[in-house]
């Protein structure tokens, strides 16, 4: 990336929180006389660096309270980090949690014109813009109550309308797009698509990874205020879903442990996906062929509560098929030891591209007590000019013109 197309780059930064606890009654009698509080540090962003490129929308994502907002908010020069540098270029409109950028006691129209006057912009020019950000925002006559008075979404949608309406060089955005309705959110979607057209730097905290997969061109993983992955959105994704999918089965083998169902000892030890003409392992089929997908468990003894399960997903994560040994009514069968279940998929009607395969097992009482994420990947190969996970045969002509 050359210097000059550097929008915003942060060096360095890491953001040290002081949090005051109040302190036990052991504590208390302990260190009579001094303080009844605790100070604790915490470090929520730990030297992170990022250059982020003029005309980029990044996506940062991770686990809560893995220092997104902060990050955002040190971007956005809302806070101050403890060390470490913060630059950009342009004008900078943020919109982040409810609550922040708006005076409670203020109407919907005196916010926007303090809101416009903060960002550089006259009366007069704020005059002129005044009637398109009421028509954006959809808040009608509420735009003269105090806006302690909204909800949240009607919160949202007048401080999305004035941001956007600034003329931001950079957009930041929390997460707070997902207070608005349906119909809100496509239209902010939509603005936002305008700004990136016209070349602008969008940077986003989103925990809807749809939304990073439809919108970013780059995502950043944030976990414990590090970065663990800076890169294409797909991937990044991936990592993510991975890590999630880690915490979920830790979670829930506590849960299960405490219903007394036993899980444990149970290992997923091989999937191989296989033509189905020769039982060959394979990694690619044509669009429309069929496959096979071989799991093999380690039971360490008998039983005949085992489910085994298999997914195809998408690059992003989404989970286009799924199935399992109990939903395809295969009578439950006492097995020991190495056991290998087979799924055979006549016909796939996928569209070109690379999908992945994850397998889980579980009990019949238990449900889902493990699951490899991306246990084997493969490939469709489709000669087509269609895009999209499914192949379908498209033709298409003029029905009517003037
Ligand atoms: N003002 C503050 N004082 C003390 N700790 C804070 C403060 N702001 C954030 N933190 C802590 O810093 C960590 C990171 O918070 P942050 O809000 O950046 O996470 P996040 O990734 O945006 O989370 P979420 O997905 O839940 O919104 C959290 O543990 C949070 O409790």
């Amino acid at each position: 990336m050359n210097e000059s197309d550097v929008a915003i780059r942060v060096t360095d930064v890491s953001k040290r929180f002081v949090i005051r606890k109040e302190k036990s009654l052991k504590e208390r009698i302990v260190n009579f006389g001094r303080s009844n509080l605790h100070k604790d540090d915490f470090l929520a962003l730990n030297k992170v660096s990022i250059d982020i490129e003029k005309g980029s929308t990044i996506g940062l994502i991770g686990p809560n309270g893995s220092g997104k907002s902060t990050l955002l908010k040190t971007i956005g020069g809302i806070i101050q980090p403890s060390s470490g540098t913060v630059q950009h270029r342009g004008r900078v409109a943020a919109l982040l949690e409810l609550g922040a950028g708006f005076h409670p006691d203020l109407t919907g129209r005196e916010n926007v014109y303090l809101n416009s006057a903060i960002l550089g912009f006259t009366t007069k020019e704020t005059d002129d813009n005044f009637a398109e950000i009421l028509e954006f925002s959809g808040i009608g006559q509420f735009i003269d109550t105090q806006v302690k008075f909204y909800s949240s979404g009607m919160y949202v949608r007048l401080a999305f309308a004035v941001a956007v309406h600034v003329d931001p060089d950079i957009l930041i955005v929390d997460e707070v797009l997902a207070v608005g309705d349906e119909p809100f959110q496509r239209k902010c979607m939509d603005r936002i698509r305008d700004l990136q057209r016209q070349g602008k730097t969008i940077v986003l905290v989103t925990h809807s990874l749809d939304q990073v997969a439809e919108f970013c061109d780059r995502a950043i993983v944030l976990e414990s205020g590090t970065i663990v992955f800076d890169g294409k959105p797909g991937p990044a994704i991936r990592e993510l879903r991975k890590d999630f999918e880690e915490i979920r089965i830790r979670d829930a083998g506590v849960d299960l442990d405490e219903n007394g169902v036993e899980q444990t000892n149970v290992s997923i030890s091989h999937v191989a996906i296989k033509s189905l003409v020769d039982d060959r392992e394979i990694d690619m089929i044509a669009s429309g062929e069929g496959l096979a997908v071989e799991v093999e468990i380690a039971l360490p003894s008998p039983t005949d509560q085992w489910v085994v399960g298999m997914g195809i997903e998408t690059a992003i994560g989404q989970v286009i098929f799924g199935t399992n040994s109990e939903r395809l009514d295969s009578e439950p069968v006492t097995a020991n030891g190495s056991t290998v279940f087979r799924f055979e998929l006549d016909s796939l009607p996928l569209g070109d591209g690379q999908y992945f395969v994850h397998a889980s097992y579980g009990t019949l009482k238990g449900g889902e007590a493990s699951r490899i994420p991306q246990a084997a990947t493969f490939s469709v190969s489709e000669e087509s000019r269609n895009v999209g996970v499914i192949s379908a045969t498209a033709t298409g002509r003029i029905v009517k013109t003037a």
